[in-house]
């Protein structure tokens, strides 16, 4: 049954028959097989003749290898896949990125590379002495090149990404596996974002962390200029790193966890939230069998920074500002007006998000009253960023009509920040990208009513408060993707994408195109093909990708 719905609010149906611990357990934990060659999808319904391109997508596609399994959706090897439409005929494909950790693990036919939810051992014919040593020798382990998250584009280069120092350069349309490079190289982070921001000339910014370098630990802010003249073509942009800004971290042996940040036209968003790595956990991981993600602690009692920086100073904004403990992994969005900035954001009350996506959680008997984390709430922050600086004591900063986020003065330089609640239930948020760092209005996200699955795809009206949405039975829906039609003059005019797989054996997964205005469903691409749940992509627009897959 297809269906589309326009009620307001999350009307829960009853949760599908198959919400069983096979379904979970074939969703997230299947070893998939790779379709390299492109594959003709059938296209039911009509592709608009302007879209044409590749969507490019990543994800976990594989939890075992040999005799030895992952214990976390998030360390599966990393599978790419791309859709590539052209003249109203779509073609799919899918590669497992060839990294160094894939490789090592396919040839020890064992899992060797230790990932988020899973500590591995080198192989034993190797010297096992040597690891040992020159983990000891490192405060910051060797981390994996497992880049399973999402894709970034860097001039014409594109890299597979996760959230560490290393990044995997592809080819975005044979979905080959090229270098390995290492932020490092060029930036003191081992770790960094895998959901970098764009400006519009396509620079790209990111924040990773420094840790413990001579004696600090820092946030650091670098854009990676992308413009470059045609003799430096060759050249990767990455050489070219600039560092915005640097934060210093709370702690030092402390510093946050963060998965995404947010930029308006003129400021660098960094949330600096109490869910934090231990650097001493970390450095003794090894020894003590313990996995990264045991690493990281929730530390309910403190606060949650959000640091402003200034991109034209290149410095943060002096007042402080702070709410209460929460989680964020994703942003929305984040604009100025009149002189407040409005910050977006996902937020949960703990981090019990990542506990959940264990694979010994997800086989758990599971339906509509076992959620195993906590709700996903689309937050606002309003930010005073020109306040009265006569003000009192205790008085509410925000200034502007209709919203109830509170920004209280607590003391000279310091404010507290109380968000409004935008909606429940969604998470993997998307926007019109040409709308980042802009007043905007609609948010395309996955909607879920039982965590962790996405059961429905959203299109949320922040203004009046309005959800359409799409779902269908036996149907698994990832993060929606927004492409806005050529000379659009409205937010919503586009096509909104989603990668669908199914769990009806007699139904192929497809890529799902929904009319941005209207969330009805415009063509659907099924493929036979053995498609994963992916985590994020891009699109690539059909100027920029080549016709190689026809
Ligand atoms: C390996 C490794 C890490 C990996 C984290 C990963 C892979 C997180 C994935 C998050 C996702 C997919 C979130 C979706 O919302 C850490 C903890 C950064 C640091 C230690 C080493
Ligand atoms: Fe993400």
């Amino acid at each position: 049954m297809k269906g589309q719905d326009r009620s307001t609010e999350s009307a829960q149906s009853p949760p599908p028959s198959e919400m069983a611990e096979s379904l979970l357990e074939k969703l997230f934990a299947k070893s998939r097989q790779e379709c390299p060659e492109p594959r003709k999808a059938a296209v039911q319904g009509h592709i608009p003749t302007w879209f044409q391109g590749t969507l490019l997508r990543n994800g976990p596609g594989r939890h075992a290898v040999g005799d030895t399994s992952y214990n976390h959706w998030f360390d599966g090897l990393a599978l790419l896949h791309s859709f590539t439409i052209k003249n109203g005929e779509v073609f799919y494909r899918s590669k497992f990125l060839r990294s160094d950790t894939y490789n090592s693990n396919i040839e020890a036919n064992r899992i060797v590379v230790s990932e988020f939810g899973t500590m591995a051992y080198p192989d034993p014919c190797k010297n096992i002495f040597a690891k040992a040593i020159s983990y000891l020798s490192n405060i910051i382990p060797e981390f994996t090149d497992n880049c399973l998250i999402n894709i970034m584009k860097c001039g014409e280069d594109y890299y597979a990404t996760t959230e560490i120092n290393f990044i995997r350069k592809i080819d975005p349309l044979t979905l080959d596996t090229l270098e390995k490079v290492d932020y490092t190289k060029y930036v003191a982070v081992n770790i960094a974002t895998s959901h970098p921001h764009y400006d519009k000339e396509g620079n790209v910014f990111n924040v990773g962390t420094s840790i413990a370098d001579k004696g600090k630990t820092k946030y650091i802010i670098f854009k990676i200029p992308t413009s470059q003249l045609e003799k430096d073509k060759t050249n990767s942009c990455l050489k070219r790193i600039e560092v915005v800004c640097t934060i210093p971290s709370h702690s030092r042996i402390n510093p946050s966890y963060y998965h995404s940040f947010g930029v308006s036209e003129n400021y660098i968003i960094f949330i600096e939230q109490p869910f934090k790595l231990d650097i001493l956990k970390m450095a003794t991981a090894y020894f003590r069998g313990a996995n990264w993600g045991s690493c990281l602690g929730f530390h309910k009692d403190e606060k949650t920074w959000i640091h402003v920086v200034d991109k034209r100073t290149k410095k943060p904004v002096l007042s402080k500002f702070y709410t209460n403990a929460l989680v964020v992994f994703h942003h929305v969005n984040a604009y100025e007006e009149d002189g407040h900035l409005i910050v977006d954001v996902i937020a949960y009350k703990d981090s019990s998000l990542y506990d959940m996506f264990y694979l010994a959680n997800l086989k758990k008997d599971f339906d509509a009253s076992s959620n195993f984390a906590s709700t996903p709430i689309c937050q606002r922050f309003v930010i005073p960023l020109q306040h009265d600086k006569n003000a009192e004591v205790g008085v509410n900063l925000v200034r502007l009509p209709l919203v109830t986020a509170k920004a209280v003065k607590e003391k000279e330089g310091v404010v507290y920040c109380i968000p409004e609640v935008l909606c429940e239930g969604i998470e993997l948020p998307r926007i019109n990208y040409d709308y980042n760092g802009k007043k905007y209005s609609y948010i395309y996200a996955a909607g879920v009513q039982w965590r962790p699955v996405p059961t429905e795809i959203v299109k949320f009206n922040i203004h009046t408060g309005e959800k359409l949405r799409w779902t269908e039975e036996h149907c698994w829906p990832a993060e929606p993707f927004f492409v806005p039609s050529p000379n659009a003059t409205e937010e919503d005019e586009g096509l909104v994408l989603s990668t669908v797989v199914t769990s009806d054996p007699t139904k192929a997964p497809f890529l799902l195109m929904l009319d941005g205005k209207t969330f009805t469903e415009v063509a659907r691409a099924s493929v036979e093909a053995d498609m994963h749940l992916d985590l994020h992509g891009i699109f690539i627009p059909e100027k920029v990708a080549s016709t190689a897959n026809t």
